[in-house]
Parts: C-alpha cells; structure tokens; sequence
C-alpha cells in the first residue's frame, strides 16, 4: 500500500493474493500478491512470457487458478464468482463487436444483456469516451483505435469498480495511443475506476500509471509508484528502472 492510501485508508478494489498458475510442474504464475485502489492506474509489467497475460486470464475467471485469491469488492473469483465478476469491465483480447452495426447499436446490443442501463449511461459513456460524433456510423468504418474506445465503452457501461486492460495500445497508430492514454486518465479520474494496464511501451506507460509492477518469470518482483521513481535521488525513467530489474533477473 503506498503512503496516501495508508494515510487516507483507502479500501483496495481488488486483492489478488498469492495466485498461482501452474501447467504440469512449472508455475508460470508463482504466489503473485497486490492491491488494486480505487481511481488508480496500475501498470502491469514485464517481459515477454512474464506472466502478465495469465495473471490477468485468472483474475477476470477465464481460465483457473491452481492457488491462491483474487476478491473483488470483497467478492472471490474463487466462490462467488458471479457477485465479483459484475464489478470488473475488461478487455482481454480484442473487442468484441458487431461490425455491420453502428456504435450505437452495439452499445444496445450489449446494454440489454445488463439490467438496468439506461440510455442516458450510454449517452454519458459514448461521450466520455469521445466517440459522440461517429456514434451512429457502422464499426466496418471505424479505425483500430476507434474500436479500441467502443469496446471501452461496452466495458465500462455497466458501472465497473475496476477495468482490466491487456495490452490495450497494441496495433494503434501514435494519436490513438495518445488518445488511449487520455482515455485511460480520464476513466480513473471521472469514473473512479481502478484501472489495471499491461503494455510494453515504457515511456506511455510512465505517462499513464501511477503505480506499477513488473513480472519476472512468474513472479511479481516489485512494486512502486510513480512518485517513488520521481523521488528517487538519480531519478530514474521508468525504462532505467525496468531495464536494470529485468537485468539484474537475467544474470541472477
Ligand atoms: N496453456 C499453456 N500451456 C503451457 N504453457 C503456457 C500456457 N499458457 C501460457 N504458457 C506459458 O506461460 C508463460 C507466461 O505466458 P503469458 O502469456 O502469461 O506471458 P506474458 O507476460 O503475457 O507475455 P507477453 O508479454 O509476451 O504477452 C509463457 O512461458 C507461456 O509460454
């Protein structure tokens, strides 16, 4: 927990505690433990074959996990799956949408199998998520990242206390991950939804998170916030500081 929420006495949205994935005798998810607070970013790190994406399938019920807990707003993924799952909105792989569909319409689509979505939600979110004036175009026309906020979208409808984002910038153009990284502020901030985000691009990343993790070989080596990179005395990039964890593992 870092110094503000120890202060303030935040409750975590999410505890994930000691979850472990193992496929025959290798663990290649080994006793991860962390917090996820509400209107944060966290950035989930580590390089290719870490682990992330697994850690991420287990916490949001996509595949099992061999040990350990993943609650959500006090609910386990483990025995009440159904109670914690309606407080997560994620976008695992791509979007799920209907292309021959306008926006607006998959929205719809996607409002009817959740009670109680009003149009004024879809509304607001189509909004927040700046997508208002290309709203009743088909998703055919629509570019990457345009899909990418659409599927925001249908994730975020249904008011999620936390959104889970694996690799949400993969594919797009420069502007759309400017626009992503907007986006990704703008839903912690207004919507005070704890995101969780995992990416390789270590300069957006240190723009967009206020806290990290970084993953190695199953394991969660550490964990800090942006200000602890910024207090630190040789004031490190976040690409500095991830090179030289990820070094020391490789020689360890
Ligand atoms: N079903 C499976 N059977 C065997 N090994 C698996 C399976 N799923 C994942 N792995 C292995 O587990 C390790 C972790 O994979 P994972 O996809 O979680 O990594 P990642 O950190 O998301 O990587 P990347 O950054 O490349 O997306 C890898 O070595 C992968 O080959």
């Amino acid at each position: 927990m870092n110094k503000l929420n120890k202060l303030t006495n935040i409750q975590p949205v999410v505890e994930v505690r000691h979850l472990t994935k193992r496929i025959r005798t290798r663990s290649i998810v080994d006793q991860i433990t962390f917090d996820l607070f509400p209107g944060e970013v966290f950035g989930f790190l580590g390089p290719n074959g870490a682990g992330k994406t697994t850690t991420i399938r287990m916490m949001v019920g996509l595949i099992g996990m061999s040990d350990g807990d993943v609650t959500i707003n006090g609910y386990s993924i483990r025995t009440s799956f159904r109670e914690a799952i309606q407080h997560v909105g994620a976008i695992i792989e791509n979007p799920e949408l209907y292309k021959h569909l306008t926006g607006m319409q998959n929205l719809k689509q996607f409002a009817r199998m959740v009670e109680g979505i009003p149009q004024s939600r879809i509304d607001q979110i189509v909004q927040l998520v700046g997508l208002t004036a290309r709203i009743h175009d088909k998703v055919k026309t629509y570019s990457l990242g345009m899909r990418q906020r659409l599927g925001i979208a249908q994730a975020l409808l249904h008011k999620p206390a936390v959104l889970i984002l694996d690799e949400p910038t993969n594919g797009l153009d420069p502007a759309g991950i400017r626009e992503m990284r907007q986006l990704v502020r703008k839903m912690a901030a207004e919507e005070g939804i704890a995101v969780m985000v995992s990416s390789h691009l270590l300069a957006e990343m240190e723009q967009m998170c206020d806290r990290f993790g970084v993953v190695i070989d199953g394991r969660l080596r550490t964990t800090f916030s942006l200000a602890d990179l910024q207090s630190q005395t040789d004031s490190q990039t976040l690409e500095e500081t991830y090179i030289r964890l990820t070094e020391v593992a490789n020689y360890a």
